[in-house]
């Protein structure tokens, strides 16, 4: 498959997969989707490959989720909404060996959740971490709102849900959305770093943990094709686009009418 989306560099024994879509602040759409799936499918099985790094292009932001230029309603990929997000989201749990985001700046929405369920998530001091979607009509149901509160607690998931608000990464260390925060400039080394020691160990070992870790919370992403159901029903109401609108039109949405 021809990349447009996304890069992929393999460097002594780590894959670096990069959606490249700066202007958009690396917000994905259909096809950013299905390259991501196929990197990852390329990546989890190649056997000189031992960790997978997950990164967005430029400074600004390592993802924004759906991008909303690309959103009436449907997305141009396959799947229930045209954006095959929780087939993506299961295949990062599902590769044989462990996934490391690399967060340099915006991790919103969908993007957060893509964070969220790698494995290690290691950021950048200017890192910014959010769920957007009941501001913009959307909403991440399954591992972005289930497996979140396994993460974090039910209270913290719910008031980064019903609020909306930005949480810096000294914040979501705080929390256990990430494992590691660093400077801006040391962030690649930090992340070769980590990617190194988990070279030295058994791969084998390290896709029995991984798959034992995932044993516990799978049932989620039942409720994610349940909720991804929902989704594509909502996404045909006014009130959902209202949210897309107003974030088009850079306005505050009206939301209370509904
Ligand atoms: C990320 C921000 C907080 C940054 O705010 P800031 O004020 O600094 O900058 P701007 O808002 O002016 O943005 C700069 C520039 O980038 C464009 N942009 C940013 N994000 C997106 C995006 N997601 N899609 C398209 N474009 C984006 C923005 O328009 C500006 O461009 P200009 O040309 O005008 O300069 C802030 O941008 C922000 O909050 N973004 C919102 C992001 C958003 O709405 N994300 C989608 C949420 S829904 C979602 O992610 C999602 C997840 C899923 O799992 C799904 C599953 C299945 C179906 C759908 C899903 C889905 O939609």
């Amino acid at each position: 498959m021809n990349y447009e989306d996304i890069l992929y560099d393999v460097t002594e024994g780590v894959a670096t997969i990069t959606i490249n879509r700066p202007e958009r602040y690396n917000a994905f759409r259909g096809q950013t989707c299905m390259e991501l799936l196929d990197a990852f499918n390329r990546a989890g099985w190649d056997k000189s490959i031992g960790v997978i790094v997950l990164a967005g292009a430029g400074e600004k932001a390592f993802c924004t989720g759906g991008d909303q230029g690309a959103h009436e309603g449907q997305y141009d990929g396959r799947g229930l909404i045209g954006l095959p997000v929780e087939e993506l989201q299961t295949l990062i749990r599902q590769v044989p060996k462990p996934v490391i985001a690399k967060v340099q700046g915006f991790a919103i929405g969908g993007g957060h959740v893509l964070a969220l369920v790698c494995d290690l998530t290691i950021a950048s001091e200017k890192a910014v971490f959010g769920q957007v979607g009941p501001k913009v009509g959307s909403v991440d149901p399954g591992f972005g709102t289930a497996y979140m509160a396994r993460v974090i607690g039910e209270k913290r998931a719910r008031e980064i849900w019903y609020l909306c608000r930005k949480y810096s990464a000294r914040q979501a260390l705080d929390w256990g959305l990430c494992n590691a925060v660093v400077p801006p400039e040391q962030l690649d080394e930090e992340v070769r770093l980590w990617c190194d020691e988990i070279l030295e160990k058994s791969p084998t070992a390290i896709s029995i943990a991984k798959r034992s870790f995932n044993a516990d919370s799978e049932n989620i992403a039942g409720i994610g094709a349940l909720g991804m159901q929902a989704l594509s029903l909502y996404y045909e109401t006014p009130e959902s686009r209202e949210g897309v609108a107003a974030f088009k039109e850079k306005r505050k949405p009206e939301f209370r009418k509904f």
